[in-house]
């Protein structure tokens, strides 16, 4: 707590400062395709309607469709992996925070050195301080002509949703949820190639099945060879680490996905096992299968 206290002083200093991000946020959103801010109670029923509309006629999305998405989940559940499928399939942008927070800790100074300290404690970092980060992405973006977003680790606090509904209009909330002995067991598993950047996981997931749950089974997703020898794992992927994080995410995040919820947006979704199982179960289900045929037959 001390050290977010630091962070926050050294980082913004004003004490209005929450409106100077979140301005700086609605700057960077408030020129975007889908509009500037609308009253919230309007927003609050279009939100409603557009995921009816989805949810129940589903036209089959192209990508001239402009996607707000926002996935939520615990550490370890596979946003990452999924959003970036997913990014990928329909063209639209997949913004990490913990990308942007790493790339962040990656710069020498004071601050990246505070940073380092909650982020290796498995703590979160300061509203304002992620509102900024994201901020500027967006405006990256937009000047290099994104539009649309998939967001992955934002947001993480009922702070950040507020801020965010109150900017732009996200259509969709994907909770992914995972039995919780695989979540750690996953984060542990966890490995990047130093080089490239890839994303493995050394972990095989096998959970017996029961009379309540099948057997769930997660194959470890191996690096390919010139990677094998680069591997490294995220200074926050201890078990002590991760399970602060776990227990972080229930008590600041688990709010966020009820504050969705409550504003019709959230489709929840249970990982049947890894990811040759489950894609093909997630396109379905937002609905998006027709535009992976068609990709796949084109490909
Ligand atoms: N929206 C956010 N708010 C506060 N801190 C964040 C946010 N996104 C990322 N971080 C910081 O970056 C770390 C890594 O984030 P991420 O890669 O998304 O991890 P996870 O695997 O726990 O989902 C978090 O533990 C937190 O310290």
């Amino acid at each position: 707590m001390a050290v977010s206290h630091r962070l926050f002083r050294l980082y913004s200093p004003a004490t209005t400062a929450k409106n100077t991000f979140s301005s700086f946020l609605i700057r960077s959103l408030s020129s975007s395709p889908s509009g500037p801010t609308l009253d919230p109670e309007i927003d609050l029923e279009e939100a409603r309607a557009q995921l009816e509309k989805s949810s129940s006629t589903s036209p089959t999305p192209s990508k001239d469709r402009n996607f707000h998405w926002v996935f939520l989940g615990c550490p370890g559940v596979g946003k990452g992996t999924y959003a970036s499928r997913l990014s990928s399939l329909l063209g639209v942008p997949h913004i990490a925070t913990g990308d942007l927070v790493r790339d962040e800790l990656s710069s020498s100074g004071l601050l990246s050195s505070q940073l380092k300290e909650l982020v290796n404690h498995g703590k979160l970092v300061p509203d304002e301080f992620i509102i900024s980060l994201l901020s500027k992405r967006l405006q990256a973006g937009k000047e290099k002509g994104e539009s649309g977003y998939i967001l992955d680790g934002f947001p993480r606090t009922v702070t950040q949703a507020e801020i965010l509904e109150g900017v732009t209009n996200v259509d969709l909330v994907i909770n992914l949820k995972l039995r919780e002995e695989a979540l750690l067991a996953k984060c542990l598993g966890r490995r990047i190639c130093s080089e490239c950047g890839g994303n493995y996981n050394v972990a095989c997931i096998d959970i017996k099945g029961d009379d309540v749950s099948p057997r769930m089974y997660m194959p470890p997703l191996l690096p390919p060879p010139n990677c094998e020898s680069k591997l490294i794992s995220r200074a926050d992927d201890t078990e002590e680490v991760v399970k602060e994080r776990l227990r972080i995410y229930n008590k600041m995040t688990q709010p966020v996905e009820e504050f969705y919820r409550k504003r019709g947006k959230l489709l929840e979704f249970e990982l049947p096992g890894g990811i040759p199982e489950s894609w093909p179960k997630l396109l379905r289900a937002l609905h998006l299968e027709d535009l992976y045929d068609k990709q796949s037959a084109i490909a």
